[in-house]
């Protein structure tokens, strides 16, 4: 029972004291019944997307806070849109906000708004054991902290924030969840979260675009022509894909939400930085190279057969990208 309780009893953390509960339900199903009244209000509606100056609509349903293991916090933001059906996300550190989720929907109670993330300051558990005591004076009493949180957030506002860094990464499921060696998709997701962890502020738009756009079906296939000899170039091209089919309008649409004109992107992929500036409404100031880990220091003679096999494949899917796809990096004498 409590479980329930918890999923919907958050409150933001102010000095504000609870108000006095009166006329709530007394049963644990007249609350559940009081409780989903607020989340699925009946005449709450999704708004529009929200138009961007490139006719790319998009928008940001939800928001939640992940804890990451490395002791720091971002905010995941789940973003729909008019091209195509997948869920891009942006994953945020530190006080950007998006417009298309703070935009207010019509006839939504204060629990929809927190329940998809559009609150402010940090929420904290409120309700427990007691649960069953909360009534329609709870909902005034959020109604009145996020007010209170609003106010204290905007006035933390200047201008003269940092420039914050910002990576536009591609899912790879190989490289990011199974810990394929044979590209540096996890490493570089894992290093940008780091800095940015350390910068406080920044975003990674994580685009659902596996496989540079091919999908994981195609991609895969493209492996085994892969461990046939042919580069990862030449395998796109012999299954009649483009060697890059990828496109930033999505990304561009998503920093656009975040409010972020300027920015320092991380990235070795100039393609990335002309697509993103061909919109004319975001800059990249800086460029930050992602140096491949193994780059930065020469392979030892004393690994393993097995870890100099496939120290190679990397070093042939790196230098690929660096001879046929014009990556912005010095290819180490080794792999020359
Ligand atoms: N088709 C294909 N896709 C691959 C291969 N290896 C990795 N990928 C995909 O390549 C993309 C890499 O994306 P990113 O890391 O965002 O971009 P990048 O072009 O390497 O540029 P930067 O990392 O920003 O320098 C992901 O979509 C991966 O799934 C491969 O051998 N073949």
């Amino acid at each position: 029972m409590t479980t329930a309780f918890t999923l919907f009893g958050m409150n933001v953390v102010h000095d504000v004291a609870p108000v006095p509960l009166k006329n709530g339900p007394t049963t644990y199903q007249e609350y559940i019944e009081f409780l989903k009244k607020q989340v699925h209000h009946p005449n709450a509606v999704t708004p529009l997307l929200m138009a961007s100056d490139n006719d790319i609509r998009i928008q940001c349903q939800v928001r939640a806070r992940i804890p990451t293991n490395e002791g720091g916090e971002m905010y995941l933001h789940l973003y729909k849109n008019n091209q195509d059906t997948k869920e891009h996300l942006a994953i945020v550190y530190g006080d950007l906000r998006s417009r298309s989720l703070d935009e207010t929907w019509a006839s939504e109670t204060i629990l929809n708004r927190i329940v998809r993330g559009a609150y402010y300051g940090r929420l904290e558990e409120i309700v427990a054991e007691e649960a069953a005591k909360l009534t329609p004076d709870q909902m005034d009493y959020l109604e009145r902290q996020q007010q209170q949180a609003k106010a204290e957030w905007e006035a933390r506002v200047h201008d003269d924030k940092p420039v914050p860094l910002v990576r536009i990464h591609s899912e790879c499921f190989t490289g990011e969840t199974v810990h394929s060696a044979r590209c540096d998709c996890g490493e570089q997701l894992d290093e940008a979260m780091r800095q940015m962890q350390l910068a406080g502020r920044g975003v990674i738009v994580y685009l659902r675009q596996e496989g540079r756009g091919i999908g994981l079906l195609e991609k895969l296939k493209a492996y085994n022509l892969q461990d046939l000899g042919h580069d990862t170039v030449a395998a796109n091209v012999l299954l009649n894909h483009p060697a890059d089919g990828r496109t930033y309008g999505i990304a561009n649409a998503i920093l656009n939400d975040l409010q972020v004109p300027n920015v320092h992107l991380l990235t070795n992929n100039p393609d990335k930085i002309k697509q993103l500036e061909s919109y004319g409404n975001i800059k990249v100031l800086e460029r930050h190279a992602m140096i491949p880990r193994s780059w930065s220091s020469t392979p030892s003679n004393d690994d393993s057969i097995y870890q100099q096999q496939k120290a190679l494949e990397l070093d042939r899917y790196l230098s690929v990208k660096v001879k046929k796809m014009g990556h912005i990096l010095d290819l180490p004498s080794f792999t020359q």
